[in-house]
């Protein structure tokens, strides 16, 4: 497995708008899903192709296609912030949804709704949070996958931090972790500093 924490000008400038506590609802929401879709490019490196025969204006040739179905997992709600921006570069990605909050007090997943697609097991899972904190909801979300018959996952969130990504590593090594920022851990609240705040309020505007 790998962690990636991918650098780049456009993914930083974008960052800001999501850390700025003055940023709208709007900004917040149009930013994450840009970031999620820059990201996208790199964490889809690895997607199987096939050869086709294609007839350009000019002769036959040998080109390439997708040959895995994909499928996007968001760990609600949050995760859904993520969704349209990583579907604007892979249109035909079926979406599952996972229903997981985390209990402020005991910092436990507390799993609430699935729906998965039918061929969740043979696809390429991209699970997408934008944030990494305990590790709690990501390690539950690959548990429910894992138990659904699902084995080639990635992990894309925006803002990870060293403690949650320590706890996915040592559970599920077999899963790579995108990140657009390894921030620098978790405060007494056990959110991550300077991080962003609560992402699901900020994307919802429910704060
Ligand atoms: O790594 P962890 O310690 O588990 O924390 C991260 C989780 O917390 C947030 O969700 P939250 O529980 O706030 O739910 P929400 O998306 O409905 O706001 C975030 O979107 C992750 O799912
Ligand atoms: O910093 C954090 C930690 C957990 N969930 C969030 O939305 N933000
Ligand atoms: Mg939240």
């Amino acid at each position: 497995m790998s962690v990636i924490e991918i650098k780049h000008p456009l993914i930083e400038h974008k960052l800001t708008n999501l850390r700025n506590k003055y940023t709208d609802t709007k900004l917040f929401r149009e930013s994450l899903n840009e970031i999620a879709g820059l990201m996208t490019y790199e964490a889809t490196k690895d997607l199987e192709v096939k050869e086709v025969e294609t007839e350009t204006p000019l002769q036959m040739t040998i080109t390439k296609v997708l040959s895995q179905p994909v499928t996007l997992v968001p760990i609600l709600r949050a995760g859904l912030g993520m969704v349209e921006g990583i579907l604007q570069f892979v249109p035909t990605a079926k979406v599952g949804h996972l229903g997981v909050y985390r209990n402020e007090e005991t910092l436990e997943p507390v799993y609430y709704y699935a729906k998965m697609p039918s061929n969740v097991a043979e696809s390429k899972v991209l699970i997408v949070d934008p944030m990494l904190a305990t590790g709690g909801s990501v390690n539950y979300t690959i548990d429910y996958l894992k138990g659904v018959g699902v084995s080639n996952i990635s992990f894309l969130c925006i803002i990870a931090a060293p403690e949650g990504i320590a706890k996915v590593v040592e559970r599920h090594p077999d899963v790579d972790i995108y990140a657009a920022c390894i921030d620098e851990g978790l405060n007494e609240h056990a959110y991550i500093y300077p991080g962003l705040g609560d992402a699901g309020d900020r994307i919802f505007g429910t704060k």
